[in-house]
């Protein structure tokens, strides 16, 4: 069964406020996506790696593999203005229908082997895979218009990371519909189709790096595994 996987990286990270985008800081010595491309490749050297980058950014992703001596093979593709045109341009460069596609924030670094392995054996079973998490705080809902807010029963609820993994053909056919604001990620774009999704733990490390603490807590996770 092929297997790719689409690490999309066509933002610009405005929350993080940095002069570079935070896709290319670098932690531990690198910039992060060289994190995040290794830790596919090292859960599955038979994964093909796609890498969505701003068109801006080509020369400069260039260069910054040639100074960091990053040989790692991915093709790189131009994203678009959303999150959703991005994964699209990803999908659109893969030719063939049949086989598995995990998409993934390519500012996910410290995504586990073990979910990116589970993700492609779940999803060839059901169609998809995708990563979630139990909350660890209390949870409420809120009103933002008169200050009302009620308890909620945390355990009916998850937080969702990437990777997000399915069949080609079917996420294909979901993203030939046209973009909707309730689109925040892939699965949405499944199940708005009529399918279901199928969870899988994920890790609780697998933060998307947002904002600036986020960059913290990331070099600490890298001085663990010195
Ligand atoms: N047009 C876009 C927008 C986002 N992404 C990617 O989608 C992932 C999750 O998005 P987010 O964390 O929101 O990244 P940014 O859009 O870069 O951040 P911000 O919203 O702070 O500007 C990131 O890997 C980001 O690069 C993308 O490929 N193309
Ligand atoms: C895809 C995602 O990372 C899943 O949690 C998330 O929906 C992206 O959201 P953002 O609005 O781009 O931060």
């Amino acid at each position: 069964m092929d297997k790719v996987a689409i690490l999309v990286a066509g933002g610009r990270g405005t929350r993080m406020g940095t002069s570079i985008s935070k896709q290319y800081i670098p932690i531990g010595g690198k910039p992060v996506l060289m994190h995040t491309l290794e830790a596919f490749y090292h859960a599955d050297s038979q994964i093909r790696l796609i890498l969505v980058l701003p068109k801006d950014d080509f020369e400069f992703w260039k260069d910054l593999c040639f100074q960091y001596d990053f040989t790692l093979a991915h093709q790189v593709v131009s994203g678009g203005a959303t999150r959703f045109q991005s994964v699209k341009n990803g999908l659109d460069a893969i030719s063939t229908s049949s086989g598995l596609v995990a998409i993934h924030d390519a500012v996910r670094p410290f995504v586990s082997g073990g979910v990116i392995k589970e993700s492609f054996e779940k999803a060839e079973k059901s169609g998809s895979a995708i990563a979630v998490v139990p909350l660890k705080d209390s949870l409420r809902e809120v009103s933002i218009h008169d200050g009302w807010s009620q308890f909620r029963e945390r355990h009916k609820y998850r937080l969702v990371q990437t990777p997000q993994t399915f069949q080609l053909d079917k996420i294909k056919k979901a993203f030939e519909t046209p973009e909707r604001g309730e689109f925040t990620d892939d699965a949405t774009v499944y199940e708005f189709q009529g399918w279901q999704v199928t969870l899988i733990d994920g890790n609780m490390e697998n933060i998307k790096l947002t904002t600036p603490e986020d960059l913290e807590y990331a070099e600490f996770l890298l001085s663990r595994k010195k």
